[in-house]
């Protein structure tokens, strides 16, 4: 009889997806939205982030249009330096994000601990976001909040960009016009509110590169103020010591990255594009077609051994989580009614009520394998991958995952978020957030939400 009790229920992956067809392993990462953790596919064995947000905390933060904005885009991209989406789902609590699982850290993670990166690792995670860029603005996404903490390495040392929580589409015709962003990658055309494309993001580029180099941002200030007027009029300036840190081409290409003047800015369209940034001469002896193809050879591979990111997380929701997450079957629906089985609260604020509402219609189930898209091999990670981690989950086997599995291109959405006015809040890590914003409804229409949140830098 116990043991009969014990035994889970077989679980039929022919349904929907759900959260009770993943195994919950580790706490990896904590964002201002969202946690991330490792989880384990039941039936493929196949292992993945998961990024799960409270939906509560969400309409808190005045953050449900950009969780729905970013399921919508990352279900457009299938890239190989982008954190790809493989599921979304919902229960009544959290809305569940399933990505390809990054082992490396991020590019904070790193820079924290060795101060500054090698030339060779700087070039490297430069060229392979630059690949990244070019894929998504093909795709007209601007990411809009390219910094360190948004780019991952995978267990070989690959970089992928990830939080498109702020990313939008754009048009040529119509320039974006939101203070978007974190504020010391912010691009100038970004703060001087004339307007603008997918420049915005080789700026911020330029800015991580520079910040990789010297293991400090080109421009700096004590408040937002000042920050905004180094970004549009301080002259570029380099350490004393440039020279014995860095080559000559490699501060002429960060030069290029941070021209103001988008014509001439390295990367962007109208300054030559792809083209001319693989000619750059701190790219010689690059071969780009190897590197597109994620051929190149990475100068610094993560140790696996070691946890590359902050296991204060993983301390954090087993000591602190008074609701940890599990597996919770969704309220059902009752007899005639609709599609949408929220039903508000007694006393429940009606902006609480439709934000509820808006998720459980636009914050739709995704799943890749049923979801027919351009094929691209998929992050074949497998429990060998993590069980070597301190602390990782004992006694799981390590089975390969089903990488047959492949998606079509779906129709892209030209729907888009955009986001202005800049707040003082404090920033507890890099970052703090904007507040009073407004949906570009004219532009992009969308459903009844009339805040949403970005973030950008803390001044300093
Ligand atoms: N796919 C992934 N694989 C491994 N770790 C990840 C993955 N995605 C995110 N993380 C970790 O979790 C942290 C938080 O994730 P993410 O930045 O996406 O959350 P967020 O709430 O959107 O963050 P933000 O505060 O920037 O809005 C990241 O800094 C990273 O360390």
């Amino acid at each position: 009889m116990g043991i009969a009790c014990c035994k889970e229920d077989p679980i039929d992956f022919t349904q929907e997806v759900e959260l009770q067809h993943f195994h919950l392993l580790r706490s990896v990462g904590k964002g201002a939205f969202g946690k991330v953790r490792v989880v384990q596919h039941k039936g493929t064995q196949a292992i993945y982030a998961l990024k799960y947000i409270n939906k509560a905390k969400c309409i808190k933060m005045r953050a449900v249009e950009n969780i729905i904005q970013e399921r919508r885009l990352l279900e457009e991209v299938e890239c190989p330096f982008v954190c790809n989406l493989r599921y979304a789902f919902q229960d009544d609590e959290n809305l569940f994000m399933i990505l390809d699982l990054m082992l490396g850290g991020d590019l904070r993670f790193h820079l924290d601990r060795m101060g500054m990166l090698k030339e060779s690792m700087v070039k490297f995670y430069t060229a392979e976001v630059a690949c990244g860029l070019f894929y998504l603005h093909s795709k007209k996404i601007v990411h809009r909040d390219l910094k360190p903490d948004n780019v991952l390495l995978d267990e070989k040392g690959h970089a992928h960009l990830t939080d498109f929580n702020i990313a939008v589409h754009f048009r040529e015709e119509k320039p974006l016009t939101a203070v978007a962003g974190s504020m010391a990658y912010m691009a100038p055309e970004v703060l001087n509110k004339k307007g603008y494309f997918a420049t915005v993001d080789w700026w911020s580029l330029g800015v991580l590169a520079y910040e990789m180099a010297f293991g400090k941002r080109p421009f700096r200030a004590k408040t937002n103020d000042g920050l905004t007027q180094a970004i549009l009029q301080d002259d570029l300036e380099f350490p004393g010591n440039v020279r014995d840190l860095v080559s000559q081409e490699c501060i002429d290409a960060l030069k290029e990255f941070l021209r103001r003047d988008v014509t001439k800015r390295l990367g962007c369209k109208d300054a030559g594009g792809k083209e001319r940034l693989q000619a750059d001469p701190w790219f010689k002896g690059y071969n780009w077609e190897a590197m597109e193809k994620m051929e190149g050879e990475p100068p610094f591979v993560p140790d696996a051994k070691r946890a590359n990111f902050d296991a204060t997380h993983e301390l954090e929701e087993l000591l602190l989580e008074d609701n940890p997450l599990k597996a919770k079957p969704r309220k059902k629906k009752k007899a005639g009614e609709e599609d949408t089985p929220y039903t508000a609260k007694e006393g429940e604020d009606p902006s609480v009520t439709r934000d509820m509402r808006i998720m459980e219609e636009k914050f739709i189930v995704y799943d890749f394998t049923k979801t027919r898209r351009a094929a691209l091999p998929q992050q074949s990670l497998t429990m060998a991958s993590i069980s070597n981690l301190p602390g990782s989950v004992p006694g799981v086997s390590t089975l390969p995952q089903d990488s047959s599995m492949h998606r079509d291109v779906m129709e892209g959405r030209e729907d888009a978020v955009d986001m202005t006015g800049v707040d003082t809040q404090a920033s507890t890590q890099h970052h703090s957030r904007v507040a009073g914003s407004r949906i570009d409804t004219d532009h992009h229409p969308l459903p009844d939400v009339a805040s949403v949140q970005a973030r950008r830098a803390s001044p300093s």
